[in-house]
């Protein structure tokens, strides 16, 4: 798609959502797999289907169930992906990330993302929820990235820093919600990798990737949060450990997205409440 077709897309859509929902949201949240329960939380909610919704994409893997939703945290307004746009759909890193330039432009300061990913940290289990620091975009370093092609300045700059990409004293307030909670059993903290798929990774990309510095690897989030902070949005972002990578040729277990889409679940309460927690913090900081 060209430059002007994709912006003219994004003012689009962004006027349809104007035009069809009184609410105007601060915080804007992506659901990743199997994380669509999040969505409990949202009160008074507004639902579009995302084939309802012009130039909007469609989510087509297991566990996205493709709408946005309007409504209210703990009071405070928000506007929530359950699901999102991954680039082994078919999706160009900009269609994947139309979304958040669309919170933007709806007044959203700031972004809670999620996504499921698989350990190469040896101390992490599966059910951890790790809070992310950094990422490292495999798919950006090899020339996938959302911001190439012409800048939009309207939005951001053509040089964006990302040195503090994941707000610090936000990961600081979710240890201290984790501590209070009782799930700080749960949490671990690290870098997350970025990774095309859809295949899972062979034992060698396992020990490169950890080589490397990563702790958790997926196909998501770090495009979304190049976007984000590209339009000084605010960012949070979290990985559910679903599965442990395997580096091992003897070991006979594999990575299975059906198994990876129902681990969430079973930490769905500690979820709900950092989620709460976190969007009310977000609200107040602001
Ligand atoms: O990153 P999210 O969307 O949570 O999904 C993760 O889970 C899927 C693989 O099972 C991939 O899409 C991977 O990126
Ligand atoms: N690339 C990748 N994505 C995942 N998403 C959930 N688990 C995994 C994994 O092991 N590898």
């Amino acid at each position: 798609m060209n430059h002007d077709d994709y912006n003219s897309n994004l003012y689009e859509s962004t006027k349809y959502l104007l035009d069809n929902v009184k609410i105007k949201p601060k915080i804007g949240i992506i659901c990743g797999t199997g994380l669509g329960f999040l969505t409990d939380e949202i009160q008074e909610q507004i639902i579009f289907p995302y084939q309802s919704i012009p130039h909007f994409p469609v989510s087509t893997t297991k566990g996205h169930l493709g709408n946005l939703i309007f409504g209210y945290i703990a009071g405070v307004p928000v506007m929530c992906l359950q699901g999102r746009f991954h680039f082994f759909e078919g999706y160009s890193p900009q269609e994947c990330v139309l979304p958040i330039r669309m919170m933007k432009l709806l007044g959203i300061t700031h972004v809670l993302i999620s996504n499921s990913a698989g350990a190469l940290n040896p101390k992490f289990q599966i059910g951890n929820i790790m809070l992310i620091k950094d990422h490292i975009n495999m798919l950006g370093i090899a020339g996938f990235n959302p911001l190439c092609g012409p800048n939009l300045d309207s939005l951001g700059p053509r040089f964006p820093c990302m040195n503090e990409a994941y707000c610090t004293q936000l990961i600081k307030y979710a240890r201290k919600v984790a501590e209070e909670e009782n799930f700080s059993n749960n949490i671990c903290e690290g870098v997350y990798g970025c990774v095309s798929g859809p295949n899972y990774e062979t034992a060698a990309e396992v020990k490169m990737l950890r080589m490397v510095g990563i702790d958790a690897v997926g196909m998501s989030t770090a495009h979304e949060v190049l976007t984000a902070k590209h339009c000084n949005m605010t960012v949070f972002a979290f990985s559910i450990i679903t599965n442990i990578c395997i580096s091992n040729y003897d070991d006979k277990k594999h990575p299975d997205h059906e198994v990876i889409n129902s681990i969430a679940e079973t930490k769905k309460h500690a979820l709900r409440k950092l989620v709460t927690k976190i969007v009310q913090r977000m609200d107040e900081s602001r």
